[in-house]
């Protein structure tokens, strides 16, 4: 794992974060504790509590208890636009896209963000192009957003997430709608990103899971059923029984 010198190792920490929806307790006391540069997985079954766990450390969900902590601070009161500009990306199934903009439209409006003066424009296509073709959408620029099959809008969103230079980078799904083909190249590129930002992924695909990630959550009923290494998480029998079905 890439820690940044001299930087505290842990990059976020949840203390007995919880949602409830009406009785449901969606997301129960779940202590995460992500350490810079990892990439980390949550997995488990489906309404286990995965997207409403991001949805709260992304802030758009409020939390019902509990508190959230990136770089030491606490963050739990913080609206998303303001996780945003402490380096907290989502990309949030296809919703974060813009359908009517072109693929270069789409990703210069996270990219102007951090520009360091006005009239940059030439530097923001630069950084828009690189981005494009950092997730294999060189070239697309300028496509309508609309226009891309559902794989390639996966991927505009992961390069609306990194154009916005995140720290923590979370997926959600990123591999739904892509080839076998694409899956490789998803890989290659989770890594890549992960030499200089931390990855909390969720996905369902197994032996992608098992590939990229140093560590594993488990979720089940909103809580956190177990942790480890993807070795770990494999020998697991509760993890199998639960999730895995072996
Ligand atoms: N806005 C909401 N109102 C009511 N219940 C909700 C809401 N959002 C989520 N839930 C419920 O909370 C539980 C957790 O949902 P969540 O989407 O976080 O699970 P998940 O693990 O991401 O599932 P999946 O893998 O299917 O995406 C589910 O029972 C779901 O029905």
């Amino acid at each position: 794992m890439a820690a940044v010198t001299g930087a505290p190792s842990v990059l976020l920490a949840t203390r007995g974060l919880g949602r409830r929806f009406g009785g449901l307790r969606a997301v129960d006391a779940v202590d995460l504790t992500v350490e810079r540069g990892e990439i980390r997985a949550v997995i488990g079954p489906n309404g286990a509590g995965k997207t409403t766990l991001v949805g709260m450390i992304c802030g758009r969900i409020a939390a019902s208890e509990g508190q959230m902590l990136f770089e030491g601070e606490d963050i739990t009161g913080l609206r998303p636009w303001s996780r945003v500009e402490r380096g907290i990306a989502y990309t949030f199934q296809i919703t974060s896209i813009f359908q009517n903009l072109t693929c270069f439209d789409n990703v210069a409006l996270a990219a102007q963000r951090g520009l360091p003066c006005r009239g940059g424009e030439a530097e923001l296509a630069q950084k828009v192009e690189r981005t494009l073709a950092r997730v294999g959408l060189a070239g697309r620029g300028t496509v309508l957003a609309s226009t891309l099959p559902y794989g390639h809008q996966r991927l505009l969103e992961v390069a609306i997430g990194l154009a916005l230079a995140p720290k923590l980078l979370i997926l959600d799904e990123p591999t739904q709608g892509l080839s076998e083909e694409e899956i490789v190249g998803f890989c290659a590129l989770v890594r890549e990103i992960a030499a200089d930002a931390t990855v909390l992924l969720i996905e369902h695909n197994m032996p992608v899971v098992m590939d990229l990630s140093h560590r594993i959550t488990v979720m089940d009923n909103g809580r956190i059923l177990a942790e480890g290494t993807p070795e770990e998480i494999q020998a697991n029998p509760e993890v199998r029984r639960a999730y895995l079905g072996t």
